[in-house]
């Protein structure tokens, strides 16, 4: 792939959105940038940065590594504004790519730690931000990498400056593995307070709007609402990418609970495997999938204790039904 010199469509005036006066669908972007109705407004600097960055390196975006590059500024800064970003915090960004979230985040005043897993990436946004003290990258999968230990040494010069121990994170990630980051990040509430991504947007509802009752909700429902509070912020058409992927995108935000906010279960491994086990026959009832774990009587009576109907399915169970359920019927 090296060699390759990345041509995006020329640009020289920067399109606005639909209702602001000149449309992006003239002709000279046309062919990589369709108009979009919503959020979609980018300045010429932006563009050509990431033109510049592209080129500078000789890459071809790799789609195994998701590189679908933000071409609009306002939607950075909507995903700074998502996570409140402010001077003095720090940030933990995943897959900078060629720097244009990690500018912005850099302009308002957060330290970041930038997780690249492409070398040629990383060295690129290196370079663009070299002597920025506020920025430290890291060439590393961020699946594999010792997230705590990489904050601990970011946390260890402004402790003694009184900063706060906690960091949010704030990320455009690869959407082939966005699950696995989210999985990763919810449950480290002891390190990060907020958790703001631009996911996939069948990926974003899943996880932000699908709730009980719905045909959708599924254990990683469960999962996200057991740490966390997740909000859909915003839809991004997938105009605003480059390349454009297939799929739209949205922007998600999670508000990591505490430990002790929790909800009450002695063990997690125990309980996720029961909410596992509950959904593996979605359309069965729960005193038929949870058989393995006390006979179907007492899961009966378990469920009515918790407010529910006997014959309960999984999408039925909150959250908490699913906990109160777990402490009546297992013994761990
Ligand atoms: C969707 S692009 C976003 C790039 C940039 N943040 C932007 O908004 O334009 C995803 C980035 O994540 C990087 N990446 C892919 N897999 C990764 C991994 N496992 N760990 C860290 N970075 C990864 C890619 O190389 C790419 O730079």
């Amino acid at each position: 792939m090296t060699g390759t010199i990345v041509r995006l469509p020329p640009f020289s005036s920067p399109p606005t959105t639909s209702s602001g006066g000149r449309c992006c669908s003239r002709r000279r972007i046309s062919s990589y940038v369709a108009c979009a109705k919503g959020v979609r407004k980018r300045s010429p600097d932006d563009y050509h940065a990431t033109v510049r960055a592209l080129n500078s390196k000789g890459r071809t975006p790799r789609k195994s590594l998701g590189q679908h590059y933000m071409l609009s500024n306002e939607i950075n800064e909507q995903l700074a504004a998502a996570a409140t970003v402010q001077e003095g915090d720090f940030v933990l960004e995943i897959g900078p790519g060629t720097g244009s979230l990690t500018n912005v985040l850099i302009d308002a005043g957060a330290t970041v730690l930038a997780i690249e897993k492409d070398p040629h990436m990383a060295s690129l946004v290196s370079e663009r931000f070299a002597g920025t003290k506020q920025l430290k990258v890291l060439q590393e999968d961020f699946i594999r990498c010792h997230i705590r230990s990489h904050m601990e040494s970011l946390w260890a010069n402004a402790e003694s400056s009184g900063k706060s121990r906690y960091a949010k994170v704030v990320s455009n990630i690869p959407f082939n593995i966005s699950t696995d980051i989210v999985k990763q990040l919810l449950p480290m509430g002891d390190i990060f307070s907020e958790v703001v991504l631009l996911l996939q947007e069948e990926t974003a509802v899943r996880l932000a709007v699908s709730s009980r009752g719905t045909s959708e909700y599924r254990p990683i429902n469960v999962f996200v609402n057991f740490y966390s509070v997740p909000k859909y912020v915003i839809n991004v058409p997938r105009s605003n990418f480059f390349p454009q992927p297939n799929v739209d995108a949205a922007v998600v935000s999670f508000k990591l609970k505490q430990e002790a906010d929790y909800p009450p279960v002695p063990s997690t491994k125990s309980f996720f495997s029961m909410v596992n086990s509950a959904f593996n026959g979605k359309r069965k009832m729960l005193r038929k999938t949870l058989q393995h774990l006390s006979t179907a009587a007492n899961i009966e009576k378990a469920l009515v204790d918790v407010g529910c109907p006997a014959t309960s399915r999984p999408e039925d169970l909150t959250v908490d039904d699913f906990v109160k359920l777990h402490n009546l019927i297992t013994t761990v």
